[in-house]
């Protein structure tokens, strides 16, 4: 017998035993360590966050803001039937904002705020940036004016667009608006002359007439032609644009349907925004080829003349122009036309009021053969500025409110701390309707904007333009064209209110800019005797 061999062979079996044996236990250990490693780590983690959502709901800076419970946890943003039924979110806003008070919860990380001391600090004092909603809407076409979330970048893009909108330059673009004014006048008459009643009375939408007026205006200012709405009722700018409008309010109100609705829209968009982008590239071409010729005073002409600046960061590339004269499309035309539409409802709704216009515009004398009244000659009348503030206070075309974020550790109104980070809802419509800053909220009241008024308004609360950096640059441009149309409207015309369609008028809707749902406001016209 071997016993060198024999006791290899026990001593290697022996060695393989124990190397197994060692192997097993290293490894179920290490097994067991894993998972017991593992369950720690995953209660660890749930308890981290757990006890980090319980304590930003209950204990954080923002624990003690009363809100709907739900909204400790989740955005408001995201609840099920904010958009319903669709255009509704606003409501649900005011609801929250009436319930309970003046700064609101609105989710884990998101506050809404009525107090007109806090918003004149966030949107003026503190000009804080944009907030997310803004950057959903930049899936739409990239950044503009009006998007971007970017300080440095919108004081740039707003240095370099300004003097589109300064007054001087206003002045020049008011042969346009007066032209498109009288082809808004001969509109009517023509629609007024298709249901014409022995009385001289016909039916005229107008809503959608106001809207095509908005429409013309703005091409022929911004994009360097009419659109020819007022004849032909359709043009592919405005009405491919408008397609877009409904899935561009749901990015901003509720981001789950909108990120849906972007992407069964998605062709839709790409093929619609490729269109717009080269309709609008051919216009600047034909400018930029055109030379001197083809120079026009319009808004176009500024933007495309930035190519000329010194410093090349203020030169507008083709592209931009096109953005930014698309956003004045979307952001001028029913902005103007609706708060137009608005002022119209409530003349109709309130005849007393209607009539003390009438009378402060029948005062103002025209030249001789002067057919519509020149924005010069409007601008001071009390009545009819009251009558337009009155408007914007109570159909405010922002009901949505505006987004910001904010960008250092705050204290809101001197109480109330806010950290870094938070997204704030400023609910500028419900300051609007705040009895203790307005008597009597729900009445129509333009006295309450003429001097020596009884019940004055309290313009610290009054936000139609925003304020602050990123207020409305169109505002002086809307208010020519809100002027110049109520005034003509009155003058030229008598009206008869349809009972169905004032009921109808109060059923509304926001997809961005507040509207009446039906989109439609009809009414009985006639020219009136004396003019
Ligand atoms: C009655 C008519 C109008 C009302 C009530 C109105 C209201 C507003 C409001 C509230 C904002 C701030 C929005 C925000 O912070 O989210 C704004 C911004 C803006 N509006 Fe208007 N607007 C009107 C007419 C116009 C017109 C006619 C134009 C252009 C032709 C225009 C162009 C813009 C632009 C470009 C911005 C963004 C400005 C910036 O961020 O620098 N708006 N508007």
């Amino acid at each position: 017998m071997d016993i060198t061999k024999l006791d290899l062979a026990t001593v290697s079996q022996k060695i393989e035993t124990s190397a197994n044996y060692i192997i097993d236990r290293v490894l179920s250990a290490n097994r067991q360590d894993a998972e017991k490693l593992g369950k720690v780590a995953a209660i660890t983690l749930a308890t981290y966050f757990v006890t980090s959502k319980l304590y930003d709901a209950f204990v954080g800076p923002l624990g003690s803001i009363p809100g709907p419970f739900m909204f400790k946890f989740f955005p408001a943003r995201y609840s099920w039937n904010m958009e319903s039924p669709p255009g509704s979110a606003y409501v649900k806003f005011q609801a929250w904002q009436s319930k309970y008070g003046d700064v609101v919860r609105l989710g884990p990380n998101a506050i809404g705020v009525s107090d007109k001391h806090v918003l004149r600090q966030i949107l003026f004092k503190e000009d804080i940036p944009k907030g997310p909603a803004y950057e959903r809407l930049q899936r739409q076409g990239g950044a503009t004016l009006f998007s971007t979330v970017d300080k440095p970048f919108h004081k740039q893009r707003r240095r370099v667009i300004s003097p589109a909108f300064s007054v001087k330059y206003l002045n020049s673009l008011e042969p346009y608006m007066l032209g498109t004014t009288e082809n808004f006048i001969q509109r009517i008459d023509r629609d007024i002359e298709k249901t014409k009643r022995d009385d001289g009375y016909g039916k005229v939408d107008i809503w959608i007439l106001l809207q095509y007026l908005a429409l013309d205006i703005i091409g022929e200012t911004a994009f360097g032609q009419t659109f020819h709405m007022l004849e032909d009722n359709d043009h592919i700018v405005p009405s491919t644009i408008s397609r877009n409008m409904e899935t561009a309010n749901y990015l901003v109100t509720h981001p789950i349907s909108g990120v849906i609705k972007t992407l069964f829209s998605f062709s839709d968009i790409v093929k619609t925004n490729l269109k717009l982008k080269q309709f609008m590239k051919n216009i600047i071409m034909e400018r930029l080829e055109g030379g001197e010729k083809a120079r026009r005073d319009d808004i176009l002409q500024i933007l495309i003349d930035t190519q000329q600046a010194h410093d090349s960061e203020d030169r507008l590339t083709a592209d931009a122009i096109a953005q930014e004269t698309v956003l004045f499309l979307i952001a001028g035309s029913e902005t103007t036309s609706n708060t137009t539409g608005f002022a119209m409802i409530n003349l109709l709704k309130h005849p007393h009021v209607l009539a003390t216009l009438r009378e402060e515009i029948d005062s103002v004398p025209m030249e001789e053969g002067q057919k519509l009244f020149k924005h010069e000659q409007l601008k001071n009348l009390p009545y009819l500025n009251a009558v337009i503030n009155e408007t914007m206070r109570m159909d405010s075309i922002a009901v949505n409110g505006v987004e910001r974020t904010t960008d250092h550790d705050m204290v809101f109104g001197g109480r109330l701390f806010v950290p870094k980070g938070v997204v704030v809802h400023c609910n500028i419509y419900h300051a609007q309707m705040n009895p203790e800053y307005w008597p009597e909220p729900n009445k129509f009241k333009p006295e309450r904007w003429l001097e020596g008024s009884n019940i004055p308004a309290d313009t610290e609360a009054f936000f139609p333009f925003s304020i602050g950096s990123r207020n409305c640059i169109g505002k002086g441009f809307a208010q020519i064209e809100m002027r110049v149309s109520i005034a003509n409207l009155v003058r030229l015309y008598d009206f008869e209110a349809i009972p169905e369609e004032m009921k109808q008028s109060d059923e509304r809707r926001s997809f961005i800019t507040f509207a009446v749902k039906s989109n439609s406001f009809n009414a009985y016209m006639k020219h009136r005797q004396q003019h």
